[in-house]
């Protein structure tokens, strides 16, 4: 409500909600378990490659960004499975255009990933 007063009690709760989500992100969503371990992948290979800072905010990003979209994705097909349990065609165009979203940034990140890991990779075995 916007003119309720602020609370600090209110913000750590809705902090705690982000969480949750979270929590259930990894728990049901198959996909956000390989969105996490392919984040974890790229920290170990960030730490082992020794990247610099300004490659750690972009994976970082990247990885940030892999999550954002799925929440909201899955966030949809809460909604629309709530909204509409039968199958219709606006239904469908919903879940595929949030899916796209999801594809458009992780293909974008792992091509990130690899443009960032894959000439350290090379040199380590070369050199
Ligand atoms: N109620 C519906 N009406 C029409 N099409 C649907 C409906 N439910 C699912 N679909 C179609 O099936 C696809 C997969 O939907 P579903 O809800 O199973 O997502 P999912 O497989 O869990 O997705 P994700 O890959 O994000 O985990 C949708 O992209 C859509 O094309």
């Amino acid at each position: 409500m916007e003119n309720a007063p602020f609370s600090l009690k209110k913000r750590i709760y809705s902090f705690r909600y982000a969480i949750s989500g979270i929590k259930q992100l990894i728990i049901t969503e198959h996909n956000a378990r390989i969105h996490l371990s392919a984040a974890i992948i790229a920290i170990g290979c960030g730490i082992w490659l020794g990247i610099s800072p300004v490659e750690w905010m972009i994976i970082i990003m990247c990885i940030g960004l892999v999550f954002g979209t799925e929440c909201f994705n899955s966030a949809i097909e809460a909604i629309s499975d709530f909204v509409s349990p039968e199958y219709h065609n606006t239904i469908k165009r919903i879940k595929d255009l949030a899916a796209a979203g999801v594809l458009c940034v992780a293909l974008a990140s792992a091509t990130t990933g690899c443009i960032i890991f894959i000439p350290k990779i090379i040199v380590y075995f070369t050199s």
